[in-house]
């Protein structure tokens, strides 16, 4: 079981997600501290998972890593508040995107060492996609210290910082692409004169059974669209919709939104 303590700076949803996370995964409560702007907030926390809400700067001192959740938005004033008080020895571990490691580094004591991860919402289900990097004077420990967080939540990765704009914008923002495409096709079933209900069943199932096709056969996505795909059959009809409606072109361009906003954060915050 672990010995550290670990403090969740900013619970709000993605906060919240690591908490629950690690109770289920065993964490002892009393390892874990939350902080939160809202006193209403903070007293909800606690009272549904047994953590101590504390404030940043007693966080900062109790814990071991400070697992930092607020929004990018909002980090440069959070280590205005605390950044030069974090004792040495401390972990800081950001989920924040776009914010690279050196944003944090240079608002922390000298030597302090920096993880970056980013994970994704379907840690409510301990089906996450975590990617772990290393940071200024993060060490292989550190790494494993990280991965020993998030590993409960689901898979980890671990990618070289470089990478994780573009991390960001696949499994980071993903969920919300899978769950935009779901909703288009419910309505579509509403379209076709079904019940919404029977829609949604229809859609949600067969998602996750595409999902865990592809997890589990070890096929490639083109392999197993073809076996669907038959000759002058339904499938190829909508299929040849989706291209001419530019589907395959706009992810791309999607995506590539995406990593970009991730950068712009990254600037608008130096
Ligand atoms: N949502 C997602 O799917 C993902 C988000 N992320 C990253 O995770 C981080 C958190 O996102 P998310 O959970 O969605 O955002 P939320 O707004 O839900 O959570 C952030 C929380 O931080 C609190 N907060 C802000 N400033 C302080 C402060 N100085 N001291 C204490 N608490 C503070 C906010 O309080 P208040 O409620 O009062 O504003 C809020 O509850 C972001 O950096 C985001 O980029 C990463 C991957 C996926
Ligand atoms: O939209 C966002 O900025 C955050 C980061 C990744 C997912 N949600």
């Amino acid at each position: 079981m672990t010995k550290h303590t670990v403090a969740v700076i900013g619970a709000g949803k993605m906060g919240e997600l690591v908490i629950s996370g690690l109770l289920r995964s065993g964490w002892p409560a009393d390892r874990l501290l939350v902080t939160t702007r809202r006193a209403a907030r903070a007293a909800d926390l606690s009272e549904r998972y047994g953590v101590s809400a504390v404030d940043n700067a007693t966080a900062a001192a109790k814990a071991d890593i400070l697992a930092v959740a607020v929004k990018p938005q909002d980090a440069a004033a959070l280590f205005d508040e605390i950044g030069a008080r974090i004792p040495a020895g401390k972990l800081v571990v950001s989920l924040c995107a776009g914010l690279t490691t050196e944003f944090f580094a240079v608002r922390l004591p000298e030597g302090t060492p920096v993880v970056r991860v980013m994970t994704n919402t379907p840690a409510l289900v301990d089906q996450a996609m975590t990617a772990i990097s290393a940071g200024p004077h993060a060490t292989a420990e550190h790494l494993d210290i990280a991965e020993e967080m998030f590993k409960p939540l689901g898979a980890t990765i671990r990618v070289p910082e470089a990478q994780q704009d573009a991390v960001t914008a696949l499994s980071g923002s993903g969920p919300a692409y899978f769950y935009l495409l779901v909703e288009a096709m419910i309505d579509a079933g509403v379209l076709l004169g079904l019940p919404r209900q029977t829609a949604h069943e229809l859609i949600v199932q067969t998602a996750i059974g595409s999902a865990v096709m592809l997890r589990d056969s070890g096929e490639h996505p083109v392999k197993l669209r073809e076996a669907v795909t038959s000759p002058a059959g339904t499938t190829i009809a909508a299929i040849r919709e989706l291209e001419n409606h530019g589907v395959r072109a706009a992810l791309l361009t999607a995506l590539e939104a995406a990593r970009n906003r991730a950068r712009e954060l990254a600037g608008e915050m130096r």
